[in-house]
């Protein structure tokens, strides 16, 4: 089965409000590299736009939505449909800078579980099975996001953004799981102290990137 599709479409757009069609970065059937699906077969969608900033951001090509074709929801669900996994990972970008309640809502009645990856930067849209809120210093969660989350990613780039993670661990539900993720280029480097970290705090997990180990999307 072809894993992933490129689109030729006009480049100049506005983002319609009523979440009909988004701007379609890429999309891609791989394994779910991150979090507390790590190891499950999943359908990734990522949406163009993001005005969050991260120095580290590992998919700035994405920042730009003019870059990426507005896509109509029945062709991004049809292009979904036929994968065994029958799960949906929507990522970006940032995907909460649009309306995504007909995009989820149609995966769902087609029978595909929902998630997202989010910085949380904007009120959340779409119903979702599964929410990761990964909060970024450049800017902040909107705070109605917070109890929606599942799992509570935070990416440690310095040792002082462990303090930071407890700021934010805080704000989350009791049942939402909490993992620190190396930001990827000082993971190495990182390791020691995040395993140090967890063995001292042992309601945080460590999630690695794993999809960058194995080579694939
Ligand atoms: C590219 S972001 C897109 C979704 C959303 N904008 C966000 O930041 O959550 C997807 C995930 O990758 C993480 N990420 C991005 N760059 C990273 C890096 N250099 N090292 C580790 N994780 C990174 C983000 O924190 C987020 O959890
Ligand atoms: N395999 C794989 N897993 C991922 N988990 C979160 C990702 C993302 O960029 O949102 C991602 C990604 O880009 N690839
Ligand atoms: S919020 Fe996500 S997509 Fe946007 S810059 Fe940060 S890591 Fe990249
Ligand atoms: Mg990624």
């Amino acid at each position: 089965m072809e894993s992933t599709k490129t689109f030729k479409t006009a480049s100049i757009h506005q983002v319609p409000k009523d979440g009909s069609r988004l701007p379609l970065m890429e999309a891609f059937y791989t394994i779910q590299g991150e979090g507390g699906n790590t190891g499950t077969a999943a359908y990734f969608i990522r949406l163009g736009g993001c005005d969050v900033g991260c120095h580290w951001c590992d998919v700035k090509e994405s920042w730009d939505a003019e870059l990426h074709p507005l896509t109509t929801i029945e062709e991004i669900v049809e292009m979904a449909s036929p994968f065994p996994g029958k799960t949906v990972v929507v990522t970006g970008g940032e995907p909460l800078l649009y309306n995504l309640n007909p995009l989820t809502s149609q995966l769902q009645e087609n029978g595909i579980r929902t998630m997202i990856e989010t910085s949380g930067a904007y009120p959340l849209s779409g119903y979702w099975d599964w929410v990761c809120l990964s909060p970024k210093k450049f800017k902040a969660p909107d705070a109605s996001v917070y109890p929606f989350a599942d799992e509570l990613k935070v990416i440690i780039f310095n040792k002082s953004d462990f303090k930071w993670a407890e700021e934010h661990a805080a704000r989350v539900g009791e049942h939402t799981k909490l993992y620190l993720q190396p930001e990827w280029s000082k993971a190495n480097q990182l390791m020691p102290f995040i395993v140090e970290y967890v063995k001292s705090n042992p309601k945080w997990r460590v999630s690695l990137q794993t999809h960058k180990y194995m080579d694939i999307p």
